[in-house]
Parts: structure tokens; C-alpha cells; sequence
């Protein structure tokens, strides 16, 4: 069990503190603000309901969480501390003292900084090689991109472990070569804020026109592609080269007001948060919060499915959940196969909910394909397998709905077989939340050729893998609602 101490339990610090928790971590949290332990609640509770929807096997059982207002016992003994206090190097300062004067030496150090440097941070540090800047992007349990700054004085080798820690809770570690004021993406985003604060100044846009201009336009595709890949394929096939001899020019015409910053008066932020209450108000920041994290796990999910971008590095953690997961890969692995085998292990992702705000009933006979095909894998039907031709088509289906259940509860399927000999399996699926019952799906399957598409015998391993498993299981009681159709009573 690893722990991790958040230092500052505010916005950015309690997104970390979700992070590492749903991925098994023990956390403590430091905040000297009594209200701590309140406002990191419905952050919680807000990942609980989103993070799990990034990969389709389950998260790690979560760890435990704690609320410190003593910086020794938040620290001893910890892997990872995490420094999420206001953005003033003299508090970041002092805590880092005090961090350091509490924590393991060999203890990541990371910053959430936005801006400052990680020598900045260093200075008068008593072990400047154990800090480096980690900095998150908001909401941080669904964000995947944390920058990592080493200063000359950073210990490399803690470096490279801090990458791999973040890996293995989902993030990904891009690590900036030479430290820079607000590092790499900041940056960005402070230039189009520059910009932005411009545009509706001088009256051009409003707050509203200005997200309308990002949303519906470049904001999409820079999720997919970034900036050069975007611009490189705006060249036609000659690529960045012509991209670049078109819009070159615009270097030198008055394309950008960057360097020349508006003054920050409260007249601007009267003008700008009003434009923004006129645009916004009628939500509450909890809905648009709420809404900001389906729109994400929607998006990043259609990622994950072109294996692209942020959806790649979900689908990476995913590969790496799997490896440590209790499903078996093969019958012959399980010693003792005589009770309903657990062919699915997973959470209810955002986009398998519906206009009820429970899962879809289309997503049960999802979540039942899963169970049914996890089960040909563990008779031996498996892609190998596949690829030489024979394979199961399901002939009839029949599901049970019996309870509802909701985004990121974690359900698992467990599968009896009801029959299985020559050409035909008949599986049944019980779909539970814990103890409870909350789907069962039965399923009449053969097997066949896929050269002629008719019925056909399977090979010797799938039989003997069947046979073993369906004669154990004749000794179980027949499930209930096994046989059951529509119209009938029970
Ligand atoms: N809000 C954002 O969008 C992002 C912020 N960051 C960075 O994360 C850091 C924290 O920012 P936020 O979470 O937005 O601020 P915040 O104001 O939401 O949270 C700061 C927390 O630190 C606590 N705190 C104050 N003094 C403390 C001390 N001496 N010891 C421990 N805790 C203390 C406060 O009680 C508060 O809960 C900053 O360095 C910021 O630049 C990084 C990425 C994005
Ligand atoms: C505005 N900001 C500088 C605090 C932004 C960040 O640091 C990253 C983010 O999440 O946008």
C-alpha cells in the first residue's frame, strides 16, 4: 500500500487526493483550513462518479483517507507529497520547509505550481533534489497531463520514479527539459487569456462569443491533434511546409496584442465577470462542474476507442489494471471451477447512463457480451483461436432487469453454464453490485465455422474446458429466473 500526503486540500490539491485514493492509495490530506475535510467531499464524490468511467475493468479497491493538521504526522513515512497550496512562492516556501523537516528523504516532492520554477521552489530548501514541479490540469482525477519539472538540482533518479508512479495511477508525465516561468502549457493558456482579455476590452466579443469561438472551432480539435498536427494537416498534402508559407506572413501583421497587456483595473473585472454572469449565471457552478465531467469522460472515452491521444494513455493504464485483475485468463488456471466464474469486473462508465440516471438497459446485454465472450477466452474460444476459423454466435438472449444501478458503481458478472456439449453453450449470467442482484442474462450459443457460417464442432480443448466446467456446474441449483420468458409468471 503506497501513501501520499496533499498538501493544501483546495481545488487542485483535492483532485489529487481523488487520484491517488481511486487508484488504491492511502491518503493523507494537510489543510490548515477547518473546513478541509467539507470541501474535498463533494470532489470526492464527483470522481467517484466520473474516474471510474476512464477504463472498462475496475479500479483498485480505494485507499484510505485521513485529515492531518500536523505536518509530522501528515508526512511520516510517506512515498509521495504533494504541494497544493496557494500560488505565493513565500507560503510555498514555508511549507516546503516544513514538509522537508518532516518526510522521508527519499520521498517525492512534486508542486502543482502554475508558474513558478522548480530552482525558485528550491531555494533554501534543505534537500533542493528531492522537489520537482508536478503540475495538474483541472479537474486533476481526469486529467491526464501532468508536466514535470526538474531543476538542475533535481535528483533524476526521483524523476523517473515520480514518472512511473504517475503512470501507474493513470496520468501522463510530460517532462519539461528546461525549466521556464508557468512551463509549457501555461503558456499557451496564458497567451489566449491575454488575447481574450483584448477581445472583450475593446469591445470586439463578449465572454460568451469568445468560449462559442473555442468550442465550436479549434478546442475540439486541439483534444485530438494539438497545434502542429492540427496545422500540418491545414497545409493539404504538402503539409506544414505550405501551411507555413501561407499563414508565415502573418508574423508580421497585427495578428496578436500578446506582449501588449491590458491593464488589470477592476473596471476589466467588472466588464469580464459580468459578461460571464450574463452568459453562465443561470447554472450552478456544481452543474457546470457536473456537466464539464461527462462532456470529458465522453470525449476522452471516443479517444479511447481510437486508441488516440489521452484515450491511448487510458487505454495503457487500462492494460496495466488488467494485469492485476482477479478474472482468469484460462479455465485451467481456476483449481476449483464449482460455482459461477467471474467473467466481469468493472465500473458503470458516465456513458452508460441514461435520461432515468441509470445504466441503459442496451448496456446490460453490453456488459453481458463482455461476460460471454471473457467465458470463450477461458474455454480456449480466444483471438488465436478466432483467426483459425471457428468461433460462438449467440441464437437467443434473454435479460432480467431487477435493479437499477448508477455511474461508477462497480458490477460484476458472474457466469453459470446451464449446458455446454458439442456445438452448444448455454450460459447464464448474474449481474450483482456487492450482494445485490441486479441483472441476469441467459444465452443459448453455437458453435461455428466462420468459413461456412453453418454449426460446427469445436476443438478437442474447448470441449474438454467445457465439459469440465458444465459438469461441475450440474451440480448447482438451477439459478433462479433460468428458462423464464416474457409473460410468463414467475
Ligand atoms: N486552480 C487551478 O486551475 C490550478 C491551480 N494550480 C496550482 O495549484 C496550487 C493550488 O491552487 P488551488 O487548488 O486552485 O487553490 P485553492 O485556493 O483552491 O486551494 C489552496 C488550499 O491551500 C490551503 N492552504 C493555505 N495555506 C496552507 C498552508 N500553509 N498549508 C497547507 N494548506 C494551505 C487552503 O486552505 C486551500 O484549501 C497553486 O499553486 C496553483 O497555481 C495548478 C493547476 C490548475
Ligand atoms: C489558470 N491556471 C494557471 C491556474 C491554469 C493551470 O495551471 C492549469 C489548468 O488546469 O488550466
Amino acid at each position: 500500500m503506497k501513501t501520499a500526503a496533499i498538501i493544501g486540500g483546495g481545488v487542485i490539491g483535492g483532485g489529487w487526493a481523488a487520484r491517488f485514493l481511486l487508484n488504491g492509495w492511502d491518503v493523507r490530506v494537510f489543510d490548515p483550513d477547518p473546513e478541509a475535510e467539507a470541501k474535498l467531499a463533494p470532489v470526492l464524490a464527483q470522481a467517484r462518479r466520473a474516474l471510474p468511467s476512464l477504463t472498462d475493468v475496475a479500479l483498485p479497491d480505494e485507499g484510505a483517507l485521513s485529515f492531518h493538521f500536523d505536518m509530522a504526522e501528515a508526512v511520516a513515512g510517506v512515498d509521495w507529497i504533494q504541494e497544493s497550496v496557494p500560488e505565493r512562492l513565500e507560503i510555498k516556501h514555508k511549507v516546503l520547509a516544513s514538509v522537508q523537516a518532516h518526510c522521508p528523504p527519499d520521498a517525492i516532492i512534486g508542486s502543482s505550481t502554475s508558474g513558478f520554477k522548480p530552482s525558485e521552489l528550491q531555494e533554501g530548501a534543505a534537500r533542493p533534489g528531492q522537489i520537482m514541479v508536478c503540475h495538474p490540469f483541472n479537474p486533476v482525477y481526469l486529467m491526464p497531463l501532468i508536466e514535470v519539472v526538474p531543476s538542475p538540482a533535481t535528483d533524476l533518479a526521483l524523476v523517473e520514479k515520480a514518472e512511473t508512479i504517475l503512470r501507474s495511477v493513470g496520468h501522463f508525465p510530460l517532462r519539461v527539459r528546461k525549466e521556464i516561468d508557468a512551463h509549457i502549457a501555461d503558456r499557451f493558456l496564458e497567451a489566449v487569456w491575454r488575447e481574450a482579455l483584448w477581445l472583450v476590452k475593446d469591445g470586439v466579443a463578449t465572454t460568451e462569443e469568445i468560449d462559442e469561438a473555442i468550442r465550436m472551432g479549434f478546442g475540439i480539435r486541439w483534444a485530438q491533434m494539438g497545434l502542429f498536427d492540427t496545422y500540418r494537416t491545414a497545409g493539404g498534402e504538402a503539409g506544414m511546409r505550405h501551411f507555413m508559407a501561407q499563414f508565415g506572413p502573418a508574423l508580421q501583421w497585427p495578428w496578436t496584442k500578446l506582449m501588449d497587456v491590458p491593464e488589470f483595473t477592476d473596471e476589466l473585472v467588472d466588464l469580464i465577470a459580468g459578461q460571464s454572469d450574463a452568459q453562465s449565471g443561470h447554472m450552478s457552478i456544481a452543474d457546470m462542474l457536473k456537466a464539464r465531467d461527462d462532456n470529458l469522460v465522453g470525449m476522452m472515452r471516443s479517444l479511447k476507442a481510437n486508441d488516440w491521444g489521452a484515450g491511448a494513455v487510458m487505454n495503457a493504464h487500462e492494460a496495466s489494471l488488467r494485469a492485476g485483475t482477479v478474472l482468469a485468463a484460462h479455465a485451467d488456471d481456476l483449481d476449483d471451477v464449482s460455482e459461477p466464474i467471474l467473467t466481469v469486473r468493472r465500473a458503470v462508465p458516465l456513458d452508460w447512463t441514461d435520461y432515468n440516471g441509470h445504466m441503459n438497459e442496451a448496456r446490460y446485454l453490453q456488459a453481458f457480451g463482455d461476460a460471454t465472450d471473457r467465458f470463450m477466452a477461458l474455454i480456449g474460444c480466444d483471438a488465436d483461436y478466432i483467426a483459425t476459423g471457428g468461433s460462438y454466435f449467440t441464437a437467443e438472449t434473454h435479460i432480467r432487469h431487477v435493479d437499477e444501478v448508477h455511474a461508477g458503481a462497480v458490477i460484476e458478472v458472474r457466469t453459470q453454464v446451464l449446458a455446454g456439449a458439442g456445438k452448444k453453450m448455454h450460459l447464464f449470467h448474474e449481474m450483482y453490485e456487492g450482494t445485490r442482484l441486479l441483472a441476469t442474462g441467459e444465452h443459448f450459443l453455437l458453435h461455428v465455422s466462420l468459413e461456412t457460417r453453418r454449426p460446427s464442432e469445436p476443438s478437442a480443448g474447448i470441449v474438454a474446458a467445457l465439459t469440465r466446467i458444465a459438469s461441475a456446474h450440474a451440480a448447482l441449483p438451477a439459478p433462479d429466473g433460468a428458462g423464464r420468458a416474457v409473460g410468463q409468471r414467475p
